[in-house]
């Protein structure tokens, strides 16, 4: 089976993945960077432009228990989505940690606040599962993925809600 995990940057994506035993963890940026990419894009900061094409042809061809963490990796071929969420407050937090500026903060909570990158998921796979990571450990948020893994609906979609959440 192919899962993408995906969220915002900041919910925990990198720290979660490499514990889930028994799957292959394959990190989208380290491919993004070794030349799944358009180029930079230069109005971000010069950030790399993935490849989603490319990327998803190679994902493709993948075979086995396979994790896919990143954040475009729910753009990809797979066969199931688990998006980690976090509060605005506790990403402003975990990001400001990070030494980011506050517009790029700023850019990245709010996407958070309006299911950004849950609402891509959606349109794309049928089967999408979200886990809400503020008050979570990263341990807490392993076992999470290992139910979702064994069958449960327990984090189906639309058990999250950061509408009403003051950002600042
Ligand atoms: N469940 C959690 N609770 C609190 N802090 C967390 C949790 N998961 C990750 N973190 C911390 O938040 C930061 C971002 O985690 P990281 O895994 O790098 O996120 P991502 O890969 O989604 O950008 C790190 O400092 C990490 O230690």
């Amino acid at each position: 089976m192919k899962i993408a995990i995906t969220g915002t940057p900041g919910t925990g994506k990198s720290t979660v993945s490499g514990s889930v035993d028994d799957y292959q963890v394959i990190r989208i940026n380290d491919l993004i960077k070794a030349g799944y990419n358009l180029g930079a894009d230069e109005e971000r900061g010069g950030a790399l432009i993935a490849d989603v094409d490319r990327l998803s042809e190679y994902v493709d061809g993948l075979k086995g228990d396979i994790i896919l963490e990143g954040h475009i990796s729910h753009l990809l071929p797979v066969d199931m989505v688990i998006v980690l969420r976090a509060s605005p407050k506790a990403l402003k937090k975990r990001l400001a940690e990070r030494g980011w500026t506050e517009a790029k903060i700023r850019e990245n909570i709010e996407a958070e606040a309006l299911d950004v990158i849950l609402v891509e998921a959606l349109s794309l796979n049928e089967k999408v599962y979200e886990i809400d990571t503020t008050n979570m450990t990263p341990m807490d948020v392993r076992e999470a993925v290992l139910e979702i893994i064994r069958g449960t609906d327990k984090y189906k979609v639309g058990s999250v809600d950061f509408s009403e959440e003051a950002f600042f």
